[in-house]
C-alpha cells in the first residue's frame, strides 16, 4: 500500500489564484500511470496494485481560506466560506481526476469534508473503511486537502499532509511519498538534505511556503512525517516514477 501526495505547489501555479499547472499535472498522471499499469512499477517488476493519492491545494484553497481567515485551527461558521473553500478544492480534484483518467488510472474521488471531523481538541477522525474498500475493489481513491467539521470552531482546514499521515496509519501503508515543487528539503546552500531523523536538526532551514499557504509549508510537512513509523520521502515532480518504482529519491524522513 502506497500513499502518494501530489503537492499543490507541484500541480498548480501556487502564486496565481486558481491556476492549474497543466503540464506538471500531466507529468504526474503519466508517472502514476506507468507505475500502476505497465508492470515495472515496483522493485519486483510488478505493477503497483494498492495506491491512494492525496492532493494539496496550491493556488486552489489556500487563497480562499486565507481570504476567509480560516486555518487548521481558526474556523468559520459562514456557509459562504464553506462553499468557496471546499468548492475550490473540489474544482482542483476534478482536474486531477480527469487527468488521471486520461492516463487510465482508475481514479475516484473521496472528499474529506463529507467524511472527516475534528473534536474540540482539534484531533482529526478520518474513517478509512471507504478508502480501503475502494482500494480492494481496484480503484485509486483520490483525496484532497479540504475543510472539515470542527467541534467549537465550525469548519477548519485539513491539509493533505495531515490526511497522508492519518491514512498511512489507518491503512498500514508500506510507503509514503510527498511530491512537491522542490526536489526535497533544501539546506542553506539549496542542496537536498538526504535524510532527516529529528526536527531540531533541521528546524533552522525549514520554513513556510513562499506562496499563500494556511497549513505551514515544509516545516509542518516534516513535523507531521516524523510522527510516522514508516519512512517517508519528499521529492520533486520528476521523481514520482522512481519513488513508485521503489527508490528513495529526495529527502527521506525516518
Ligand atoms: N528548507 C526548505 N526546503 C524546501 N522547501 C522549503 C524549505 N523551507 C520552506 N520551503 C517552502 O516549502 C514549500 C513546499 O511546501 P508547500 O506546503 O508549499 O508544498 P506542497 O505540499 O507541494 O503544496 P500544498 O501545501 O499547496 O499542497 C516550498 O515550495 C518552499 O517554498
Ligand atoms: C487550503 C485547503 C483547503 C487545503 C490545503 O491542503 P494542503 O495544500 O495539502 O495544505
Amino acid at each position: 500500500m502506497i500513499v502518494l501526495k501530489l503537492g499543490g505547489s507541484a500541480i498548480t501555479e501556487k502564486d496565481r489564484p486558481e491556476t492549474l499547472d497543466g503540464k506538471s499535472l500531466t507529468a504526474a498522471a503519466a508517472a502514476v500511470s506507468t507505475a500502476f499499469e505497465t508492470g515495472d512499477g515496483d522493485s519486483d517488476g510488478d505493477a503497483i496494485e494498492e495506491l491512494v493519492i492525496v492532493h494539496g491545494g496550491g493556488s486552489f484553497g489556500h487563497h480562499n481560506a486565507s481570504e476567509h481567515g480560516v486555518t487548521t485551527t481558526a474556523g468559520s461558521h459562514d456557509p459562504a466560506a464553506v462553499h468557496d473553500i471546499h468548492g475550490a478544492m473540489t474544482t482542483l480534484n476534478e482536474f486531477v481526476l480527469s487527468r488521471l483518467l486520461e492516463y487510465d488510472v482508475p481514479a475516484v474521488p473521496v472528499h474529506p469534508f463529507s467524511t472527516a471531523h475534528r473534536d474540540s481538541d482539534g484531533d482529526l477522525t478520518l474513517p478509512s473503511q471507504q478508502v480501503s474498500t475502494l482500494v480492494e475493489e481496484g480503484f485509486v481513491p483520490v483525496l484532497h486537502g479540504d475543510l472539515v467539521a470542527h467541534a467549537g470552531e465550525g469548519v477548519t482546514v485539513v491539509s493533505g499532509d495531515e490526511l497522508v499521515v492519518d491514512l498511512a496509519r489507518s491503512l498500514d501503508a508500506d510507503r509514503i511519498g510527498l511530491c512537491s515543487t522542490v526536489p526535497g528539503v533544501l539546506d542553506d546552500a539549496d542542496e537536498v538534505v538526504p535524510e532527516i531523523a529529528s526536527f531540531d536538526a533541521v528546524a533552522d532551514i525549514l520554513g513556510e511556503s513562499e506562496a499563500t499557504d494556511v497549513t505551514g509549508g515544509m516545516a509542518a510537512k516534516v513535523q507531521a512525517l516524523l510522527e510516522l513509523e514508516p519512512e517517508a520521502s519528499i521529492f520533486g515532480l520528476g521523481d514520482i516514477e522512481p519513488f513508485l518504482a521503489g527508490d528513495e529519491p529526495g529527502t527521506t524522513v525516518r
